[in-house]
């Protein structure tokens, strides 16, 4: 049951679908959600002071109704803007998740080596630098660079997210980045220009030149231009995003993570039914070995690398 947060909501802020479809797509055994949030709830771990959008609650006991209903088994929970550098939602999730989740966190450089533990200890095995304007102030980069250095001693990979005109600025930063880094949806291509064009060509050129950068082939919904939006039983949706999303597993399918993104922050125009965007999966890894490396093999190397036989090292 959705409750109403002591926060008030941004205005025109969404609230994720109640009552997703149960996919018809039968996810392997063992499949992760590999980018997910938890918002407070605000009445528990209040949003952060600097954020700058304040959404619905989506507590870890919704999240984890979520994974029961579409048939994954696992998560991973993205620290998301509106908490900061706040990570107690998400860890606090972690902690309750019983060994099935893994989290993602934002740090600021004053972190201690025993917070990075804590974190490490609660199930934390990245950290996210934003890059989207919209959603964060500017971080220096020796700032990063500095955070970046530490957790790779940890074991630890970085979460980048930005906007695909932004990448020939940040190209060398990432480039410098001493550990794996994923990118996030994709690094957000423009889906209404030419998959060929030089944008995305840039971008896997990026992933074929550092054998360190992975990327989520999530979030179609918020990358779609054209629609058709994942709802009505629409077992067809965002089509535009398809053949990115594809070619990027098919190109380094080794490399390559999906996620839901519940509860969608900011979308602006529909909330997603999440049961119709797993409907999407076998479009974008169209063979059971794809889909294994997408949804098993590869967040378990990443998160769960204690238990496969060759961790992401
Ligand atoms: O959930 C996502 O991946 C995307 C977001 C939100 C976000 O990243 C955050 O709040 O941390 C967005 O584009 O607004």
């Amino acid at each position: 049951m959705k409750q109403e947060s002591i926060f008030s909501k941004s205005p025109g802020w969404l609230d994720w679908y109640t009552g997703p479809s149960k996919p018809v797509f039968k996810l392997p055994p063992g499949a992760v959600d590999a980018h997910c949030h938890v918002f407070g709830p605000g009445a528990e771990f209040p949003y952060a002071p600097e954020r700058k959008y304040t959404p619905c609650d989506a507590s870890k006991a919704q999240l984890y109704a979520l994974r029961e209903q579409l048939g994954f088994s696992r998560n991973v929970i993205v620290q998301a803007t509106c908490h900061g550098a706040d990570n107690r939602a998400m860890v606090d999730a972690c902690l309750s998740s019983g060994g099935k989740a893994r989290g993602v966190a934002t740090v600021r450089r004053t972190v201690s080596d025993e917070e990075l533990q804590a974190l490490h200890d609660a199930g934390v095995r990245g950290v996210r630098f934003n890059f989207v304007k919209r959603l964060v102030d500017f971080t220096p980069r020796e700032e990063l660079l500095e955070i970046a250095g530490r957790v790779a001693k940890l074991g630890w990979h970085i979460v980048v997210y930005f906007e695909s005109q932004d990448l020939p600025e940040l190209w060398d930063f990432f480039s410098a980045l001493p550990t794996i880094v994923v990118v996030d949806h994709m690094g957000r291509p423009d889906v209404s220009k030419d998959i060929d064009g030089p944008e995305f060509a840039l971008f896997l050129k990026f992933m074929r030149e550092h054998p360190n950068v992975w990327s989520k082939v999530s979030c179609p919904e918020r990358l779609s231009v054209s629609g058709p939006k994942a709802l009505d039983g629409e077992r067809m949706a965002y089509r535009d995003v398809i053949p990115f999303a594809r070619r990027v597993v098919e190109s380094f399918p080794d490399r390559v993570l999906w996620g839901t993104d519940w509860p969608h922050p900011n979308l602006k125009d529909h909330m997603p039914d999440d049961g119709l965007l797993v409907e999407l999966l076998p479009q974008i890894a169209p063979t059971a070995e794809l889909q294994h490396k997408l949804l098993v093999d590869n967040p378990m190397r990443l998160y769960w690398p204690e238990e496969t036989s060759n961790g992401a090292r």
